[in-house]
């Protein structure tokens, strides 16, 4: 429903027509040339004051004009009205507002939207409306209504908006349209629709007045289109009755009614059908129209000049009076259809048809929106892979410089762990500097090489260093990688949806994971090699550091015995033990250049105070609780070990044995079997301070001299690194060239002596190929660990106890090795105590090792043991063809043997010291020592085993590791050295 108003009144002025305008006034100006030679311009004149009409009409705005408005030209007023009297209005000058006032350039378009357009809306939910146009004859009703086939009018304009409509609303509504088309002239109505010649009934068509106005008997037209419609119209129109006025021509002469009808019923129906009905265009036609139950638009057409004064001037005062005029409250025509029995099944079928093709519809919908699914899923899916190969490509352009960056950055954190040790220890050796005058040479020689170990591990660490630069660059690829996954994981596209989003993402979260486990998985490797090459020098080391210091300590046991001995073989011993500790320390060099690329003697500081002297141990832990190198004011101090203290008390140039504690003790925890021996030595019997123990366990075995006196023969001991090929062939296992250079060595040297005292067979072998490897580094633990613990009841248990020198060891093994029996070798008899020929024919037996203690004392060939008071003599060169004997304990046969028979000796000498000359006969008159072991037919005990040290490689393998002592003279040698098979410093 719509609230009750008035009419709508739009005004029009139509253009003034060609014929107007040639009789409207032209503004003219009559200009000369003054005799001032000025141009004078003047006013204009009444030159055309003489023309017949004039404007009447003016527009004041879009709602208001003034009809006939006040000349501003006195002039040109008072030509067109002539002389008035005083008082007297020249002018109507009235002004009129209306709804809408177009000027004469307004167009049809914009008549329609302002009038009739608005009308459909009301009309198409059910409210009648009316159009209709107003004015006097020749004003442009026509024109307006109708229009021409270039310029339609609002009939056309209307229609095919009407249609349009319709057309939007067919899916839901059925809307029906007829058209009516009549006239009404002189009080008839023509139907304007029907053929010529049609009998019309008298007096016209009747009009019947119920609820609404209809003229029964119009043609009723069902036009389908806004097209159709204007050739209704031009059909009508040219059955109207015409006849030229003096204003227009084609004057109609008449009142055109176009009545469309529109029913509307929606598709949805149901037992009753709601119908909506409205209807277009008068006289009596027009009752419901003006103040009835419709929505009305009167278009009030007007001439713009004089010539039609007075029709303006009324038309305007009744378009004024029109707007006045108020509508009652607006219904809607609807109405209420009660269908009859027999409609029901025309609308079954026609909703069975419906139903059919809305179901069509909702396939075909589905089928398409299937379709877009499937394509939807597929955009995604592809977009979902395009942004996975974009981060594949990335990761993999990226990934070989980012484990770069991580090894490197784990090389350069080893670097600097390695640099925190380093200068941890060289602030303490600073701090020692800084409190004494001068440091020992040996500490300053630690120093200056720690020093040459910082360089390198600080260029790798300072900021600029290759692999520091290395680094950066990884990071740079590492960030540019970052922020491409989250570049690719928050990229925006329509193509992609929840779940696609979030694969993307997860993808890129699993790609930066395994990047982060690439670079986890190449600094564990860097790591990895790190501990493995520093396992490897540790290994080395000791194996350097534990066979030096077993060395040392036989040098000072040796220097000791000399020294308790008194001055005859002190000065030959302690030369000896000189050319014997240098060479070890060439060779201890030589293993230390190879595994750490330095070599100590190029650091050693000759003038500094002798290390030996002002030797007070060594760092155990470099202060590892700190947490860099020492800055603080408290120097950190050195640990020194207790050992290292007994070392440091030693009195320079005394006895090193002297006041402390067997060093090997220390070793005991390390290698068992080289500890096992010392164990035998208690601090009881240490405190007798016996010279050679031996003699005073035994408290009555003397060195069987036979007789030679004491060896004239000067003492000498000789540690020599033979070459390459001598020392490679020493230390394999079986026959070597080594051989026929040392058979005395070979023969002789195997005693029972030695027998006696040696169960056991301790091999150390450390044997180095292209790697230091569990795999090839047999430190013979499998001997160590294989072999089971001496049960103190078990009289293997004492012997396996014994132990001779170290040193003497190594040539031992040396020439087991040589001969091809290594370890398990029965001793023959050819290695018993076999007495050398006074020419020396039995010249394996009678070249010795000067430090090579006699394995054992036996008789000679089963005859009857002979004691023999023997002086204990270190021996430590003999001549060629001399022997050692050994006059240790008892016969076993006496009485049981004592541990303190198993303490190892040196070689012996007889009782004047003269170890030279015939060896056999010295041999000969041990025999009979107290504590000979008795050997029947000089066959060995088969429950002796050869003891032996060796620290040779395998047959096999490439010599790396050996220790071997040679003795020119007797042709056997003992060696020490180490070096890696690949000959590369294992520091990095
Ligand atoms: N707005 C207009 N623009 C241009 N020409 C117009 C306009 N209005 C009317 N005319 C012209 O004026 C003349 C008269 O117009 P029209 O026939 O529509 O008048 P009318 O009011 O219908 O006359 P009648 O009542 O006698 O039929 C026509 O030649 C028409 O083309």
């Amino acid at each position: 429903m719509v609230a009750a108003g008035s009419i709508n009144v739009a005004v029009r002025v139509r253009p003034p027509t060609s014929w107007e305008a040639t009789r409207l006034p032209q503004a003219t100006y009559d200009s000369c040339i003054r005799t001032d030679g000025a141009l004078s311009i003047s006013p204009a004149k009444a030159v055309t004051n003489n023309a017949p009409l004039r404007e009447v009409i003016q527009i004041v705005d879009d709602r208001v004009l003034t009809f006939d408005p006040e000349e501003r030209d006195a002039s040109r007023a008072f030509v067109e009205r002539g002389f008035l009297p005083p008082g007297t209005k020249r002018y109507k000058d009235r002004r009129f507002i209306f709804d809408k006032v177009f000027d004469h350039q307004a167009r049809q378009e914009d008549v329609f939207h302002n009038t009739a357009k608005p009308l459909l809306t009301n009309l198409l939910d059910g409210y009648n409306a009316t159009i209709f146009a107003y004015g006097a004859t020749g004003c442009g009703k026509t024109h307006t209504i109708s229009g021409t086939d270039a310029d339609p009018g609002l009939i056309y304009l209307t229609m095919a908006d009407l249609f349009q409509r319709i057309e939007d609303r067919r899916e839901e509504f059925i809307i029906d349209v007829v058209v009516t088309f009549l006239e009404i002239y002189n009080e008839e109505i023509r139907d304007l629709l029907t053929e010529s010649g049609t009998p019309t009934p008298r007096g016209g068509l009747q009009i019947r007045e119920d609820k609404t106005v209809k003229v029964v008997g119009l043609q009723e037209l069902r036009p389908k289109s806004a097209d159709e419609v204007k050739a209704i119209v031009a059909l009508g129109n040219s059955r109207r009755t015409q006849s030229p006025t003096h204003a227009n021509e084609t004057s109609s002469r008449s009142h055109a009614v176009l009545q469309v009808h529109v029913t509307q019923a929606p598709r949805t129906a149901n037992i009753t059908e709601q119908r909506t009905m409205g209807t277009f265009k008068l006289t009596r036609l027009l009752k419901f129209s003006l103040g009835g139950n419709c929505k009305t638009v009167m278009i009030v057409c007007i001439a713009p000049t004089s010539l039609h004064f007075d029709d303006t001037q009324n038309t305007l005062v009744y378009a004024e009076r029109a707007t006045r005029i108020k509508t009652k409250v607006v219904t809607r025509n609807v109405v209420n259809v009660d269908r009859h029995v027999g409609q029901y099944v025309e609308a079954i079928n026609r909703l069975n048809l419906e139903v059919s093709e809305l179901k069509q519809k909702l396939a075909g919908k589905r089928d398409v929106e299937a379709d877009k699914e499937r394509r939807r899923r597929q955009e995604a899916a592809a977009e979902v892979a395009r942004s996975k190969s974009d981060m594949q490509v990335k990761a993999e352009q990226m990934q070989p410089s980012i484990v770069d960056g991580a090894s490197c950055a784990g090389k350069v954190a080893i670097a600097e762990a390695k640099l925190k040790v380093i200068r941890t220890r060289l602030a303490q050796l600073d701090a020692e500097a800084s409190t004494s005058s001068a440091l020992s040479a040996d500490l300053e020689t630690e120093r200056q090489l720690l020093r040459a170990l910082a360089g390198p591990e600080e260029d790798v660490v300072k900021a600029q260093s290759a692999l520091n630069v290395r680094v950066q660059r990884s990071n740079n690829s590492d960030a540019m990688f970052d922020a491409t996954l989250r570049a690719v994981s928050e990229r925006k596209s329509d193509k992609l949806d929840e779940y696609a989003g979030d694969n993307v993402k997860l993808d890129a979260r699993w790609r930066k994971a395994e990047m982060e486990r690439a670079k986890a998985e190449a600094s564990r490797d860097v790591l990895k090699e790190a501990i493995t090459t520093q396992a490897e020098a540790m290994v080395s080391l000791i194996g350097l550091v534990s066979r030096c210091t077993v060395m040392l300590s036989d040098a000072s046991r040796i220097l000791g015995t000399a020294t308790a001995e008194g001055r005859d073989g002190l000065e030959a011993t302690a030369k000896a033990l000189s050319s014997s500790l240098g060479h070890v320390a060439e060779s201890n060099d030589e293993a230390f250049k190879a595994l750490l690329g330095h070599s100590v003697a190029s650091y050693a500081v000759g003038a500094a105070p002798s290390s030996l002297q002002s030797f007070k141990g060594y760092p155990a832990t470099l202060g590892r609780s700190t947490s860099g190198p020492s800055t603080s004011s408290q120097p950190a101090k050195p640990r020194v070990s207790r050992r290292s203290s007994s070392y440091g008390s030693a009195a320079p140039g005394s006895p090193l044995r002297k006041g402390h504690k067997s060093p090997r003790r220390s070793l005991r925890s390390s290698i068992a079997p080289s500890t096992a021996p010392y164990r035998r030595v208690s601090d009881k019997e240490k405190g007798k301070k016996k010279g050679v123990q031996w003699r005073d366990e035994a408290g009555q075995g003397n060195i069987d001299d036979g007789g030679l006196g004491a060896p004239t023969t000067t003492p000498s001991i000789t540690l020599s690194t033979p070459d390459a090929a001598e020392s490679s062939s020493a230390s394999v296992f079986g026959p070597s060239s080594s051989v026929q250079k040392r058979p005395a060595s070979v023969a002789g040297s195997e005693s029972d002596w030695e027998d006696e005292k040696t169960e056991d067979s301790f091999n150390v072998s450390f044997s180095h190929n292209a790697s230091l490897d569990a795999s090839t580094s047999t430190v013979s633990a499998s001997a160590i660990r294989k072999r089971p613990r001496a049960s103190r009841l078990d009289p293997s248990f004492l012997k396996s106890k014994s132990r001779g020198s170290n040193l003497e060891s190594l040539a031992e093994n040396d020439e087991d090795i040589m001969m091809g029996t290594p370890t398990k070798r029965p001793l023959g008899d050819r290695n018993m105590n076999r007495i050398p020929s006074p020419t020396g024919s039995s010249s394996s037996s009678s070249t010795m090792d000067p430090l090579h203690i006699p394995k054992g004392r036996e008789r000679q060939h089963g005859s009857p043991a002979k004691r023999v008071p023997m002086t204990p003599k270190v021996v430590l060169g003999l001549s060629k063809g001399a022997r050692r004997r050994s006059v240790i304990g008892p016969m076993r046969n006496d009485r049981p043997r004592r541990r303190s028979s198993m303490i190892p000796q040196l070689s012996p000498v007889d009782r004047d010291g003269n170890n030279s000359g015939d060896t056999s006969q010295i041999l000969n008159k041990s025999v009979g020592g107290a504590r000979r072991v008795p050997i029947n037919g000089g066959e060995r005990s088969p429950a002796k085993r050869v003891k032996r040290m060796s620290l040779l490689s395998g047959p096999s393998s490439r010599m790396n590791a050996s220790a071997r002592l040679k003795i020119p003279d007797a042709n056997t040698s003992a060696e020490m050295s180490f070096s890696k098979g690949v000959g590369k410093p294992t520091w990095r």
